[in-house]
């Protein structure tokens, strides 16, 4: 799909394409189709960023909380997070590393009061492990920042997606 198809879908068409680019967001789109007729991809994406970075923290936390933990049994997660973990290679994990990372998760969310956010499609099971040990230990405020980094990486991808479908983008398969 090129600019001018976007720009001529009507805001319910663009709101069902374009509506998760954000998981579980459609606000965002909604409130960026005001300043529709976009130049590009790059614009789209930055009206997205510069939405979010408008944010209260309280607005980007809850962002962060409509993004499901990694991990999760399929049915419980959109098509779109259903296709990340699988290129992160995290619906192959043995049932101990599927426990291990629920578990990292799990304490994650009970500390910050959110998610573990990170871009799967840009990451390995073995990575995404990593980080959590890592992440788990810091500030809430740089968590927040941190977080809301890997939505926009997410979205960035997940509008590559729509827009241009047949560009190469990277999978990972590597064990925690
Ligand atoms: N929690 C979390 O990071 N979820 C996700 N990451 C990603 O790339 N897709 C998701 O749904």
């Amino acid at each position: 799909m090129d600019i001018n198809a976007v720009n001529a879908l009507t805001y319910e068409e663009f709101l069902e394409i374009f509506g998760n680019v954000v998981e579980k967001c459609p606000i965002i789109l909604a409130a960026i189709w005001s300043n529709h007729p976009f130049r590009g991809i790059a614009d789209i994406e930055a009206q997205i960023s510069d939405f979010i970075d408008s944010l209260p923290e309280s607005g980007k936390e809850g962002i962060l909380r409509c993004h499901p933990d990694l991990s999760l049994p399929a049915v419980s997660l959109t098509r779109d997070s259903v296709d990340e973990q699988r290129a992160a290679g995290l619906v192959c994990m043995d049932s101990g590393e599927r426990t291990l990372l629920l578990e990292l998760c799990a304490r994650y969310r009970q500390r910050f009061g959110f998610p573990f956010v990170i871009c799967a499609r840009a990451n390995s099971v073995e990575s995404i492990g990593r980080a959590l040990r890592e992440r788990v230990n810091r500030e809430r405020a740089q968590e927040r920042e941190r977080g809301i980094e890997e939505v926009k990486k997410i979205c960035s991808l997940r509008l590559r997606q729509i827009l241009q479908p047949h560009a190469e983008r990277s999978t990972n398969t590597t064990k925690l």
